[in-house]
């Protein structure tokens, strides 16, 4: 078992190609209103390009099952980040349609809601996992803020929890290593951190990123030794 690290936000090839040679396991892409905003075109043009083995993975805000469908289907992603109403009927629309090889990320915001979401989140069948992110009035990711981590270790990130949780909101090359060695999660993702302006990636930024999570990730497991969390499939 590995650390799955995911780099967002991503609107070039050569920014998405940067994240898949520093070593990401997977890339992904906003089709929300963002800085990092990209079409079903530009992506189309961008993810054939990658290899097979790394992830492309759509943002998706509120979205409509027929929007996503589209676009997962034209740029060929194996994945998809839903920041929607945990209540729709999209994630199992999309488990139908797609079966077992399209990864489902649901996205919790940190905050006074967030622990019954995610209790909800755990009898979800349809999801893979979900993302725990910042969020403010006026923007629902993309933040560069981070939560309190021991507050979020004490009621999301609990041994208890088998699903796969991925941490996010304001991690940035300086702080992924303390917030792996806090929280312990299946995941991690960024966007803004390694940004050199809105929008485009900066090359030390994603190395560093990578470079530091992976190393975090190793002494973490040797913190575990013999015993390390169980996660539910997929
Ligand atoms: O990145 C965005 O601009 C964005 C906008 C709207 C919805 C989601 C968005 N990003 C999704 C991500 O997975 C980001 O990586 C995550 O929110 C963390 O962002 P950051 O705090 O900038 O690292």
């Amino acid at each position: 078992m590995s650390l799955w690290v995911k780099i967002c936000g991503n609107t070039t090839l050569a920014d998405a190609q940067l994240a898949v040679d520093a070593g990401a396991d997977a890339v992904g892409f906003v089709f929300a209103p963002s800085p990092r905003q990209v079409t079903k075109d530009q992506v189309a043009a961008i993810a054939p390009n990658l290899p097979a083995s790394v992830e492309k993975i759509g943002v998706f805000v509120d979205p409509d099952f027929t929007t996503i469908f589209s676009i997962v289907e034209s740029c060929g992603l194996t994945g998809v980040q839903l920041h929607s109403d945990a209540t729709s009927d999209l994630a199992s629309r999309l488990r139908q349609r797609f079966g077992s090889s399209l990864r489902i990320l649901r996205v919790i915001h940190f905050g006074s809601e967030a622990e019954a979401q995610l209790s909800a989140a755990a009898n979800d069948r349809t999801i893979n996992g979900v993302l725990i992110d910042s969020r403010t009035a006026g923007a629902v990711g993309g933040t560069g803020i981070s939560y309190d981590w021991q507050a979020a270790k004490a009621t999301l990130f609990t041994p208890a929890n088998a699903l796969k949780l991925i941490a996010a909101g304001g991690l940035k090359p300086e702080n992924v290593a303390q917030a792996i060695a806090v929280l312990e999660p299946w995941g991690v993702d960024v966007a803004s951190g390694v940004e050199a302006t809105p929008g485009r990636k900066d090359p030390t930024k994603v190395r560093a990123f990578i470079a530091n999570a992976r190393s975090a990730y190793a002494e973490l497991k040797s913190r575990w030794g013999g015993a390390q969390p169980e996660r539910r499939a997929p």
